[in-house]
C-alpha cells in the first residue's frame, strides 16, 4: 500500500458515523430545517425528538440520500451523501447504514435468518458465512427461531429488524419510531438493546422518536426546534 492509500484508509476509518453540517430544505413553502448541524461520534447514540411533522422522518431521509437538501453537507463515514446517485448511493447505503422502522418491514413468509441474510445479500456480502453470522445476531439479540417471521411478538420483529440492520456491520444506525408500534413491555425491551448497541458494536445510532422515555436512553438528547437541533437538558424541558 502506498502512503498516500494508507492516509485515505486512515482518514476513512476515523471520520465520524455521521456529521451534517449547515442543512437547510424546505417542502410545501414551510422551512424545515435552516443550518442544521449534527455530529455523532462512534459509540454513541443520539434520539431526536420532537413533536409530529418537524421534520424528524425528513431528516433521516435526507442522511439516506432520499431527499436533496437546498443547503449544507451531509457526511456518512467521512463520504459526502448529497450529490450523490445511483450505484455509488446504494453502495454507501447497504456499506454503511443500517435502518430500523417502525413496524420493523420483515418479509413475513421468510423466516428471521432468511430476513437478516437477504440483507447481506442485496449488499452483495460474501455468501459464506452470511447465514452463520444471522443466526449469531439473532441469537446475541434473544430472537428465537421460527419458520416465518409472521408468527413473532411485534418485540422479536423488532429485534429480527435490529439484527438485519446489523448484518453488514454498518458505522451508523438509524431508527424510525422504533418503538412506536409495541406496548410498554416490549418498548423497554427494543428500547435497551437498541441503545446498548453502539457500545457494542462501536457504531453510531440516531433515533427519532416522540416518546420521551425512549429518547432518554440516548447519551444525548436533541429537540427539532425551528430548523436546528437543540440540546434538552432535563426531564422537565422535554416532557
Ligand atoms: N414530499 C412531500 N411533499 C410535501 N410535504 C412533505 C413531503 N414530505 C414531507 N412533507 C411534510 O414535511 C413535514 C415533515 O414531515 P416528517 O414526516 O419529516 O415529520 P415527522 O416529524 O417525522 O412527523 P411524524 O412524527 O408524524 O412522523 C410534514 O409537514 C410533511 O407533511
Amino acid at each position: 500500500m502506498v502512503l498516500s492509500d494508507m492516509d485515505a484508509s486512515v482518514r476513512s476509518w476515523s471520520a465520524d458515523p455521521l456529521a451534517v453540517e449547515g442543512l437547510g430544505y424546505s417542502v410545501g413553502g414551510r422551512e424545515l430545517f435552516a443550518g442544521l448541524d449534527l455530529r455523532v461520534p462512534g459509540g454513541e447514540s443520539v434520539a431526536v425528538l420532537g413533536p409530529s411533522g418537524c421534520g424528524k422522518s425528513t431528516l433521516l431521509s435526507i442522511v439516506l440520500g432520499l431527499v436533496r437538501p437546498s443547503a449544507g453537507s451531509v457526511l456518512v463515514g467521512g463520504t459526502e451523501v448529497v450529490g450523490l446517485h445511483g450505484n455509488a448511493l446504494a453502495r454507501l447505503r447497504a456499506d454503511r447504514i443500517g435502518m430500523v422502522f417502525q413496524f420493523g418491514e420483515l418479509l413475513p413468509e421468510l423466516s428471521p435468518v432468511e430476513n437478516v441474510v437477504l440483507a447481506g445479500l442485496l449488499a452483495r456480502r460474501d455468501r459464506s458465512g452470511l447465514e452463520d453470522r444471522a443466526r449469531d445476531l439473532l441469537g446475541e439479540l434473544g430472537v428465537p427461531d421460527a419458520t416465518t417471521s409472521a408468527t413473532l411478538s411485534g418485540g422479536e420483529r423488532q429485534r429480527v429488524a435490529v439484527a438485519r440492520a446489523l448484518i453488514n456491520e454498518p458505522g451508523l444506525l438509524l431508527a424510525d419510531e422504533p418503538t412506536g408500534a409495541l406496548d410498554a413491555a416490549a418498548r423497554d425491551v427494543v428500547a435497551e438493546l437498541l441503545f446498548a448497541l453502539p457500545v457494542r458494536y462501536g457504531c453510531g445510532l440516531v433515533v427519532v422518536t416522540h416518546d420521551v422515555a425512549t429518547a432518554q436512553r440516548a447519551d444525548r438528547v436533541l429537540r427539532l426546534d425551528a430548523g436546528a437541533l437543540v440540546a434538552t437538558g432535563d426531564e422537565a424541558s422535554i416532557a
